[in-house]
């Protein structure tokens, strides 16, 4: 499963944690702004804005997971598998197929508003990128550098943009109802708990931060989107790059799949395969995966953008051990 964030201490990061068993070859790929998208249903863009993000790539197609564009709108798909629906195409929709509606949107727009707007009309298709590449279920977080985020799902009732006040989104169930059950989570506090359960009798607070007591530390997607709206939301706020991006991380990491957790088979465990964290106003992906916990960076605007040609690097990585003697 997947958690994804907006986070706003100064600049504003946005990015995942990507949860799966296996790996679909995904790279860091940048997408300059004369790269030519062909779509599916919607008119060709041989221009538009430039894009970094991670995103497996076929027949030299940047098929996204998480992305962000040159002028801070950020996206990424998390699996819905259960409760996500997309529909064949509708004549007097804008039909945008699930694989590129991130490439879509990031080429296209500047901000969340924007997005919703143009969503106002329009049908996720259930078209495949290929035979073997068949479309899967997701539903989107989007934000931007004003702080805002919005999450969008297509479910049997149709299509749905939901201002999204937490900032975060893991998978189902359905977005309001992960809202809604944050309510369950209200008396939980940073810190020392107030005793109103049984005011008149003296109970000894044996532990700092009882006040977390009540937080889950499941796997599962409902545990996750409350330990990380909690993580994001008393996550100090720094002015400095460094700090931030390593605050990001630590909040990321506060809902992280260990190896053996999670398991899905014989022998078989969803794990955090990458994290990535992206500044909105500086274009930098910082990420790093299961096996390198050392955070690397790709700076978009070092880039030629005004190229059409995509630029791949790796970003699988092996361990590297800094021993001091
Ligand atoms: C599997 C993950 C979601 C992780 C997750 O939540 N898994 C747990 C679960 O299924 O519950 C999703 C997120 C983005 C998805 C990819 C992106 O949408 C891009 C691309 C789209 C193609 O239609 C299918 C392949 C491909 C490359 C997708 C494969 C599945 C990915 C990697």
């Amino acid at each position: 499963m997947c958690t994804s964030i907006l986070y706003s201490p100064k600049d504003h990061y946005f990015g995942r944690n990507l949860d799966y068993e296996i790996a679909y070859g995904q790279k860091v790929v940048i997408t300059p702004k004369n790269y030519e998208f062909e779509f599916t249903d919607l008119p060709a863009e041989k221009s538009h804005y430039a894009m970094i993000g991670v995103a497996a790539v076929a027949d030299n197609t940047p098929l996204y997971c998480d992305a962000i564009n040159e002028k801070g709108l950020g996206v990424a798909g998390l699996s819905f598998a259960g409760q996500g629906k997309y529909f064949p195409n509708a004549a007097d929709k804008k039909n945008i197929a699930s694989f590129e509606f991130i490439s879509y949107l990031l080429a296209t727009y500047e901000t969340v508003d924007q997005v919703k707007e143009s969503l106002t009309n329009a049908n996720i298709s259930n078209v495949s990128f290929a035979k073997n590449t068949p479309a899967s279920e997701l539903h989107w977080l989007v934000g931007d550098k004003t702080g805002k985020s919005i999450v969008v799902e297509s479910d049997e009732k149709g299509l749905h943009v939901y201002n999204n006040p937490v900032n975060a989104l893991t998978n189902a169930p359905l977005f309001p109802e992960q809202l809604t059950n944050l309510a369950n989570y209200a008396s939980v506090v940073p810190g020392e708990p107030d005793n109103n359960f049984l005011p008149g009798v003296n109970l000894k607070l044996y532990s700092r931060s009882l006040g977390t007591h009540h937080l889950p530390g499941g796997m599962d997607s409902e545990s996750r989107f409350v330990k990380v709206c909690f993580a994001l939301n008393h996550a100090p706020k720094d002015s400095d790059e460094v700090e931030n991006v390593t605050n990001f991380f630590h909040i990321l990491e506060s809902v992280e799949q260990a190896k053996g957790m999670d398991q899905i088979g014989p022998n078989s465990f969803e794990y955090t395969m990458y994290t990535s964290c992206m500044n909105l106003e500086k274009g930098i992906l910082y990420f790093n995966c299961y096996d390198d916990s050392r955070i690397s960076a790709v700076d978009m605007n070092k880039e030629d953008l005004d190229s059409s040609d995509l630029v791949v690097y790796d970003l699988f990585k092996k361990q590297d051990i800094s021993f001091i003697n």
